[in-house]
């Protein structure tokens, strides 16, 4: 398995390492970060996935969400993949911004010529764990899951979907009812084909509404900014909540006056969110 370090940065006496391997699920080179709290020179610590969201990478939580300083007081590690595999030259990839290259939608595509690449929900949940825990002191039986806008939907599915492996599920401002939005049906439509019912699978509201999901961890807890500019079109938050009251899912929505859709807002609420993910990894929070 070819795993390369291309950059490491100490930080709050831990050290965020920017990695690179040859992935099996994509076909492709894929990057990913993570940030090693000290702890882990004691021993190996629980990991909390983050998943981006539309045209970001693996750079773009270690910058901007100021997430380090709290995961090294708790003893967590982070893990943030890039959004999608890239520069495989298919066509249509780079043409925009909310579909391809850096928004892969955490899914295992069906149609072509998506279906051998892009791969993310096995990507994130299978192979990149197995690669963190093969080169960082990361204990997989300890594990978490969030993720922001596409990455807050990818998070709640790969979660939902995956209850044995993630012991709490949180997001910031999810896609939460991709079924129901241009966002969802524009990548629905081309990964996994014209039938909506291939599309449920990959939907948390209506994973949690069907009963095909049922979690019983800690409140799905997802926070809301109510200037987000992409809300009412895209995020629909109401939808998941009347899923969650409908069959009794353990959610908690945190709406956020005047906060919008970027990563002031996420850096703003992330220690909450360390906090939620901590108490239900085992750690002192
Ligand atoms: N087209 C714009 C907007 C892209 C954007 O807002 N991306 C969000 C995620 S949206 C849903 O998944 C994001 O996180 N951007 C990164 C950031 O640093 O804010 C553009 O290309 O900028």
């Amino acid at each position: 398995m070819s795993f390369e370090i291309t950059g490491r940065h100490k930080a709050f006496e831990g050290e965020t390492a920017y990695c690179r391997h040859a992935s099996t699920e994509t076909g492709t080179q894929m990057a990913f970060a993570v940030y090693t709290p000290p702890q882990a020179a004691e021993g190996e610590v629980p990991v909390v996935t983050y998943l981006a969201g539309l045209t970001c990478t693996e750079e773009t939580f270690m910058i901007k969400a100021g997430a380090q300083r709290i995961a090294a007081e708790l003893g967590v590690m982070l893990v943030a993949p890039d959004t999608s595999p890239r520069g495989l030259g298919l066509p249509g990839e780079d043409d925009d911004w909310d579909f391809g290259t850096g928004a892969g939608f955490y899914v295992d595509a069906t149609q072509a010529p998506w279906d051998g690449h892009y791969r993310m929900a096995s990507y994130v949940v299978e192979e990149l764990p197995q690669v963190v825990a093969a080169n960082f002191p990361a204990d997989l039986g300890r594990a978490s899951i969030m993720g922001h806008s596409m990455g807050g939907h990818g998070a709640l599915v790969l979660g939902l979907r995956n209850a044995g492996r993630y012991r709490s599920i949180s997001a910031f401002a999810p896609i939460a009812n991709p079924m129901d939005c241009p966002w969802g049906h524009k990548a629905f439509g081309n990964y996994l084909g014209p039938d909506r019912a291939d599309w449920a699978a990959w939907d948390a509201t209506d994973l949690v509404r069907s009963g095909r999901a049922a979690w019983r961890g800690p409140p799905l807890l997802v926070d809301q900014g109510r200037a987000d500019g992409f809300l009412d079109e895209q995020l629909k938050p109401k939808a998941l909540q009347a899923a969650c009251a409908a069959t009794g899912t353990p959610f908690e929505l945190h709406w956020r006056d005047g906060y919008d859709h970027g990563y002031f807002f996420i850096s703003t609420f992330m220690e909450a969110h360390l906090r939620h993910h901590a108490r239900a990894l085992g750690l002192t929070a």
